[in-house]
Parts: structure tokens; sequence; C-alpha cells
């Protein structure tokens, strides 16, 4: 006799019955199978139940309130009768057990796979990222072999080879070591003598030569003062800081900028007249190269055909191209346009000058009404820039665990939020930061924002304000449904992960600067970091006083009216 005519022998009720059947059934698809002979006697078919089985029995009976009864039932298990009522009362729970124990290991499983898919994309972009230093190097090397440093005239071949040697650091700044080392940082490993463009129009000028440039940086506003990359000094075993990190950093052109892209504010009178008027006096006055964007391109021709002289591109491998091409961007448009401009460059990102026009204007310091002035004063340099990080972000799907390319990774300038989405359940995410857990979310959602972000959407669900410069990540939940979850900074170095558990009920859905809304299912994760490509933008005045200016200005920070005089005091 099977065990399922045993059981079926005993099921009496239809219920029983049911419920027999049914894990007969699951006992045919559970892997983990129970041990169960073909014609057992009521003896070997008593032995055959596993020490496992007669645990959960005994803690079924326990969680039942009577650890005596379980042992009574233990004992009379050698009883025939005894052996089928706990077959026909406890199937579904034992084997519910080995099911949970199966789908438990199953998850250990997967998640092993998936730290591996996730080892793999944070391998992939250390990988890029030494092969960019390497490429650098390289190039470094050959335009010294041909020409020697012109520019920099202090620097030695000698000290190129030792600086070069040094390209061990990961943050984006010591990437930049380079011929300039020593004094601020040269734009030459980025530059190239003839660019590799795939189409080029026959009516278009060629673009020359990128312009090169220099940063250095200034300690408290002193122009002169020298880069330095040791923040800390450890000699003779005392460690002193040695150079504060919050210098501002100026841009010298080396030669003279000659080409400049202008992104703009899609739908608006204003822009598209101030852009007309922009393009034509850096033509005629200052000899630039224009790029605009296909559909300004459009515009601008079908006003005026003497617009010819303007460029732009017909595909997203012409975009790639871009940074090779252009020495400056000009946006036109509100914080959202400085966005836009960044998304376009995947990699190095020239500086950007952004003129107002739009509301709040946190990253777009420079008066319209001013161009002239503004552009002939960036166009000579030097000027301050403000060094804004990205943060890239990688999408791990579970699905997708074992295929060697992941997801080409986003660079975003402000955040990338992970929230709920259309779904009306809590979101529920586990986040780790390198390999520590840090916390699970379970609310609206969470922001992982850089600094610059810092005063967009991570300030409205209650993150702090924090100076752009400032290296670090923000880590701000959305309607935490928790009181202690107060928002973090971390360090800048960290590799974030945030996780949708297999347990979660429901997707998240991850979006880039506000666009690009992605669905994480459960088993698919987010990994982000900091980029190695910045976004430098131009500053007004310097990175501290726009900083200031734009919560004043923007947000009225802190405004309230003063007290009078009038009234007690001390
Ligand atoms: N509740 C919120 O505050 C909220 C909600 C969604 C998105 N956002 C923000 O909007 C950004 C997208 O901007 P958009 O212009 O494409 O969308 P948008 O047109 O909806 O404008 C969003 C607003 O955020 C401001 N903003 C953008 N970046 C800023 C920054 N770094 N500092 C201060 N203010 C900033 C813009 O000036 C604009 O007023 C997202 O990156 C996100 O930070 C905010
Ligand atoms: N060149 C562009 N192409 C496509 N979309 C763009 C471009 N520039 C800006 N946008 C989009 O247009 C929207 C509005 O832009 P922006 O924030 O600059 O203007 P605004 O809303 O008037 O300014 P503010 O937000 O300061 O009031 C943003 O969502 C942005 O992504």
């Amino acid at each position: 006799m099977s065990l399922d005519e045993v059981a079926d022998k005993e099921a009496s009720s239809p219920e029983e019955i049911q419920l027999v059947q049914s894990d007969a059934k699951f006992r045919s698809f559970s892997p983990p199978p129970i041990p169960i002979p073909a014609a057992p006697s009521i003896g070997s078919l008593v032995d055959s139940v596993s020490d496992e089985r007669l645990d959960v029995m005994a803690s079924h009976q326990s969680e039942n309130g009577s650890i005596s009864t379980a042992s009574s039932t233990v004992s009379s298990l050698e009883s025939e009768k005894a052996a089928y009522e706990f077959l026909a009362q406890t199937p579904i729970k034992s084997t519910d057990a080995h099911l949970v124990e199966f789908s438990e290991a199953m998850r250990t499983v997967a998640k092993a796979l998936r730290r591996v898919a996730e080892g793999k994309a944070a391998a992939q972009a250390e990988v890029a990222e030494w092969k960019r230093k390497y490429e650098l190097e390289m190039a470094h090397k050959q335009q010294n072999k041909i020409k020697g440093c012109g520019s920099c005239i202090s620097c030695s071949s000698n000290d190129l080879d030792k600086l070069a040697s040094q390209l061990t650091l990961d943050t984006a700044a010591s990437d930049q070591l380079g011929c300039c080392g020593k004094h601020g940082i040269c734009s030459h490993e980025v530059l190239q003598d003839e660019v590799p463009g795939p189409i080029q129009r026959p009516n278009h000028k060629m673009v020359g030569r990128k312009a090169s440039f220099k940063l250095s940086w200034g300690c408290n506003g002193d122009k002169n003062g020298q880069h330095k990359h040791d923040f800390v000094s450890f000699e003779k075993g005392d460690i002193t800081t040695a150079e504060r990190s919050n210098k501002q950093i100026l841009l010298k052109w080396e030669s003279q900028p000659q080409t400049v892209l202008f992104i703009t504010k899609p739908n608006s009178k204003s822009v598209r007249v101030l852009c007309a008027e922009m393009v034509r006096w850096l033509k005629e006055h200052k000899n630039i190269n224009v790029f605009v964007e296909p559909r300004v391109s459009k515009e601008l021709l079908t006003e005026d055909s003497s617009y010819n002289f303007i460029q732009t591109w017909d595909n997203d491998e012409e975009i790639k191209l871009l940074h090779t091409k252009v020495d400056l961007i000009v946006t036109l448009g509100g914080d959202g346009t400085v966005l836009w401009a960044a998304s376009l460059f995947k990699g190095p990102v020239p500086p950007v000058v952004a003129f107002s026009l739009g509301s709040l204007g946190f990253m777009t310091p420079f008066p319209s009404e001013q161009y002239r002035d503004c552009l002939d004063n960036v166009l000579n340099g030097p000027f301050s820039i403000t060094l804004r990080n990205r943060l890239q972000c990688h999408v791990i799907r579970d699905a997708a665990k074992d295929e060697l390319v992941t997801e080409e990774p986003i660079l975003v300038l402000n955040e990338v939020t992970i929230d709920r989405g259309i779904s009306s359940y809590l979101t529920y995410l586990e986040c780790y930061c390198d390999s520590s857990f840090v916390t699970c979310v379970q609310g609206d959602g969470l922001i992982i924002s850089t600094t610059s972000g810092s005063t967009a959407y991570s300030l409205a669900a209650g993150g702090s304000m924090v100076h752009p410069q400032v290296p670090g990540i923000l880590f701000t939940p959305i309607c935490p449904h928790s009181l202690s979850f107060r928002p973090l900074i971390l360090p800048e170095y960290v590799t974030l992960r945030v996780q949708v558990p297999y347990n979660s009920r429901g997707s998240a859905w991850a979006s880039f600067d506000g666009k690009d809304r992605k669905q994480l299912s459960p088993g698919d994760a987010l990994i982000c970091s900091i980029s190695p490509w910045p976004v430098p933008t131009a500053c007004l005045v310097d990175s501290t006083t726009d900083f200031l200016r734009s919560i004043h200005e923007g947000l009225h920070w802190n405004l309230r009216k003063s007290q009078s005089f009038d009234g007690p005091r001390d």
C-alpha cells in the first residue's frame, strides 16, 4: 500500500481527502522528497518519517501549547493508528516545512547569483575606469613624445612619468593628475587633434582642435593657490590635515575656446529669441563655431537661412563624440535644462555656462540679460567652477543575472529615486553600503542624491542642503513609515545597493533626475556610486557665493523679519 493509499484510507471527510490529496500533489513537486518507501509496512512507514518530521510535529505541538502532548504523541507513534492520524493531520505542515526550506535554499542561491551579477557590474565599471586611465596615460605620453609639454613650463617629463605612475587612486580628482599635476589639472588628456566624427556635413566647417585648459585649486579665494591631492599628511607618525578640501577651483584656458554647444529649454519663445541672438553674436563677434540640438537647428534655419553656419548631429553615435568637439556648453533655461545637458554626456562633460531662464535656478547663476559680459569673461577666463559629482547607476535585473552584459549605466546629476510608482503598497527596499547592511526602507521610497541634488527632491523629502562641492552621497527616505528614519549623508567613495526583496508585495520604480522610469521587480537591484565624470559648471562669483545666493534667493532660506530693538533686554 502506498503512502497516499494509507492516507486516503484514513481521510474520511471531504476536507481531509482534499488535504491529503493536495499533500500528495505537493510531494510530487517538492524537490527535496520526503523519504517514502514504495510499499511500506507500518514499521518502515514510521521509520521513514524523518527526524525532521518529528521535529516539525513536536514544534507543531509545542506551538499549540502542549509540549507534554508532543512527547506522548511521539511515544504513541509506535501504534499504527497514531501514525495514520499523524499523517492525515500534519501532512501540509510538514511538507510546507520542506517547501519553505527548499524555497529558502533557492533564494540563497538566487541571492548568490545576484551578488555575482552585481559584482560583475561593479567590476565592469572599474575595468572601464582603468581602461580610461590607461588610454589617457598613453595619449598623454604620445602627445609628450611628439611635442613635449609646451604649455606647462615647469613640468619635466620625469615629473610626468612619476605622476603617471601615481595613477592608482580611485577618485575623479586623482584621475586627472597629468602633466600639470603639480600645479593643477591639464585638459590635454581628453584632447584630440583629429575628431573621428562619423558623418561630416559637407557644408559644415570642420571643428578645430579642442581648447586646452588648466584647473587650479585656490585657497580661501587665493586664486594663485596650488592644487594638492594629499589632504592629510602623516609625517613622523602624526596625522595632520595638510590642506583644506573646500578650495575654489579655477579654470584657465591655455588656448582659445573655439566651439560652443547650446542646449535650450524647448517651447519657450523667450529662449528661442535669446538663443538666436546669442548664436549670431558668438559667430560674428567671437568667431565661435556653434553646435545646437537638431530641433534648434531646424528652428533657426526656418527662421533665417543665414544661420547655415550652425552645426548639429544626426544620431546618438555623434552625441557620444560631442565632448571631443565642444569647449563650452551654454544652457538657456532652468535647472532642468542643465540636467538635460548633463544627461547628453555619458563621459567627460565640457564646462557648462548656465543662463537663468527658469523660476528657481540653483544651477543657473548667469543673468541672461548680461550674456555678452558673462560670455566674454568665460571665454577669456580664468573663471571659478563647481565640480559637480554625478552618480552612476546600474540596474541589475534578477532575470538577467547570468548574462555577461548588464544594462548601460545611467548618470544623474541630481538623484536617483526609487519609489512605489503607481502602487498603493509600501515600498520595501533592502539597502547596502559596500558590503554592510544599511536598512530596510518601508515607505514611499528612497532618494539617493548627489550634493548638487541636495537642494532638489531630497530637500523636499527632509534631507539636508549640502554645498555642491562637498564630496558625499545623500540617503534620504521618502515618507518612511517609521519615526526614527533620519536622512544620512555617506562619503563619496561608497557603493550603494538597493534591492527589491523577493518577498516585496510589488515592484519599485527608479527614476533618474526625474526622468526615465524603470521598473524594479522583486529580485532586481540598483547599484550607485560616484561617477568619474563630474559636471563642471561655471560660477558667476565662486562656488560658495553662488550656492548661498541660490538658497537665499531661490528658497528664501531662513527669511524672517528681524526682531526690533524696542522691547525687554538683559
Ligand atoms: N517634490 C519635489 O520637490 C520633487 C518631485 C519630483 C522631482 N523633483 C526634482 O525635479 C528634478 C527634475 O527637474 P526638472 O526641471 O526636469 O523637473 P521640473 O520641471 O518638474 O522641475 C523641478 C523643480 O526642481 C528644481 N530643481 C531641479 N534641480 C534642482 C537642484 N539641483 N537644486 C534645486 N532645485 C532644483 C527646478 O528648478 C524646478 O523648479 C528632479 O531631479 C528632482 O530633484 C522634485
Ligand atoms: N534641450 C532640452 N530638450 C528636451 N527637454 C528639455 C531640454 N531642456 C530642458 N528640458 C526639459 O524641460 C523641462 C523644463 O526645463 P527647465 O527646468 O529648464 O525649465 P523651467 O521648468 O521653466 O525652469 P524652472 O524649473 O526653474 O522653473 C525639464 O523637465 C527638462 O528636462
